[in-house]
């Protein structure tokens, strides 16, 4: 029964890609005109990505850089028109035609269900404009006492590690950033910086690796062979340790929500204040849409903070001038004084650091879009069902916008030269009505942690920028997965 069920469904499937292949080539397509890679008979440029998972992202990158944007890509059939021209994609994230995420994004969802990453059409509009609010600067600094109360934390673990040999700091900010997140975003307290949820930030980890695998190979978007793989018991059992998770705290939270505004209540989490905005817009979510929203702020904050951290004092341990002015900076704003929150505003050197951080290592590097209806741009037609690719990895790093395009230079970001740069050439929070609603909390936590480590200790790490070179999965990394520093008390 089963096995005739298989043959059926590979049956079917070899006869959806023959026509698949058919009506393309029959059609006036919209790559003509565009320059791109060779293309093979039915693979088109599927070998530019056959190659070891952590070569994939370089290869990719290598070859957008290669021809003008727009270009033509295509991995079985599937077209994808690649942009890195700032005023083309200005247009593409200034349409309204062109809001929706591409398919490959319905990976996503088997985690973040129709949360604001992965969902598109009227219920994302309606969520997005009811949950923005919440992550506006006058709504997140109330969180920023929890902050600081991890990050001195986080800064007394770090002991253990002083004046001793090269770390990795990265499995620190996880724990910390992970307190921060659960405290402030759905409310409860967890004890990660002392080991206690290490199981599940693998879990979460390991999960969304899952996801990108299944995002990048095309063989294993085909449902039925990827349940034959193991790899499909091993997604379905993250996806019930993250939710269990959330749905157990959604369970407490309610019990105790109170109906008071906040107005009343000094310190409301994200999850209490979804719950307030579900009182009064009963539509709002269903508890199942509220675990995937809170899944998909959990992914959204976590590994994205602990990563530019991660980067961040890393670059500043290979390039000390930084480290320096940074640190002088922090003596003249704060002196001997508590960190408050007004202090990280006027900490220009840092900012430039954290910018240019994000300008070599964007956490999204990718970004897909699917055309909802026929569109030009810059003068291509594009037809509806297109699949779009900003590639702002490319743009990040293009020596017409950028004096030392792979180096790690924070001068980038001085005003003079912000001025004369095309204001779409800088994109790590993406723009536009699909941009990133998380800036504001994500600089919080990330400027409260790097000041706290950087008061009481120095940071040194070895090597230079080019000795990492970068991947990609669902977010960028070093390819050695290295964030080792060695880091020395103050005195
Ligand atoms: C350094 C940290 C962060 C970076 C670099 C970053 C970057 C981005 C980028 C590039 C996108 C667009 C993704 C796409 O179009 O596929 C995005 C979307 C999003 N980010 Fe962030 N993000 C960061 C932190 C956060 C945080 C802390 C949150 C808070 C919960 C957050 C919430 C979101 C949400 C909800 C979206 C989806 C917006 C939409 O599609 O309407 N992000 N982020």
């Amino acid at each position: 029964m089963n096995f005739a069920y298989y043959c059926a469904e590979v049956f079917c499937i070899l006869a959806l890609f023959l026509a698949k292949y058919l009506w393309r080539k029959s059609r006036k397509c919209a790559a003509e005109g565009l320059q791109g890679p060779k293309r093979l008979p039915l693979l088109g440029n599927a070998l530019t990505v056959w190659c070891k998972d952590e070569d994939i992202f370089e290869n990719l990158v290598e070859c957008f850089s290669k021809y003008p944007s727009p270009m033509r890509f295509d991995i079985f059939q599937q077209l994808f028109i690649i942009f890195r021209e700032p005023a083309q994609v200005e247009k593409i994230f200034s349409t309204s035609a062109l809001t929706a995420k591409d398919d490959i994004y319905k990976f996503i969802k088997y985690f973040d269900g129709e949360g604001l990453i992965s969902g598109s059409g009227a219920k994302w509009k309606k969520d997005k404009r009811l949950l923005s609010p919440l992550f506006l600067k006058r709504n997140i600094v109330q969180y920023f006492g929890v902050m600081l109360n991890h990050a001195q934390i986080l800064a007394g673990i770090l002991e253990q590690e002083a004046d001793r040999p090269a770390f990795d700091i990265q499995h620190y900010l996880h724990r910390a950033v992970a307190d921060i997140v659960n405290e402030t975003i759905i409310g409860v307290q967890t004890n990660a910086q002392c080991g206690e949820l290490d199981d599940f930030l693998s879990c979460i980890g390991r999960g969304y690796q899952l996801v990108h695998e299944r995002m990048v190979k095309p063989w294993l978007q085909v449902e039925f062979i990827f349940r034959l793989t193991p790899k499909y018991k091993e997604l379905t059992q993250t996806r019930q340790v993250i939710h269990g998770f959330f749905r157990k705290v959604l369970r407490q939270v309610k019990k105790s929500h109170s109906h008071l505004g906040p107005k009343e209540i000094a310190c409301r989490t994200i999850l209490e204040q979804m719950l307030d905005i579900r009182d009064e817009v009963p539509d709002f979510s269903t508890d199942e849409e509220l675990i995937h929203h809170m899944t998909t702020f959990y992914s959204a904050s976590e590994d994205t903070a602990t990563s530019i951290c991660s980067f961040a004092l890393v670059m500043m341990g290979m390039y000390p001038e930084y480290q320096k002015r940074v640190v002088e900076e922090m003596h003249s704003v704060i002196g001997c004084e508590e960190l408050r929150e007004e202090h990280l505003q006027r900490l220009d050197e840092l900012q430039m650091v954290l910018k240019e951080t994000l300008r070599l290592f964007p956490i999204a590097p990718l970004l897909l879009r699917k055309v909802s209806q026929n569109i030009e741009i810059d003068g291509f037609n594009i037809p509806a069902g297109t699949s779009l690719v900003v590639s702002i990895q490319n743009i990040h790093r293009d020596p017409r916008f950028w004096a030392k395009p792979n180096d790690f230079y924070p001068e980038h970001f001085l005003p003079e030269a912000v001025k004369k740069r095309h204001p779409y050439a800088y994109l790590p929070f993406s723009a536009g009505a699909r941009g990133c609603i998380g800036k504001p909390y994500a600089y919080m936590i990330m400027k409260t942690l790097l000041v706290t480590i950087l008061r009481k200790y120095s940071v040194e790490a070895v090597g230079s920028l080019q000795d990492k070179p970068i991947t990609a999965d669902i977010s960028v990394r070093f390819k050695d997965h290295s964030y080792a520093v060695r880091i020395m008390k103050r005195v």
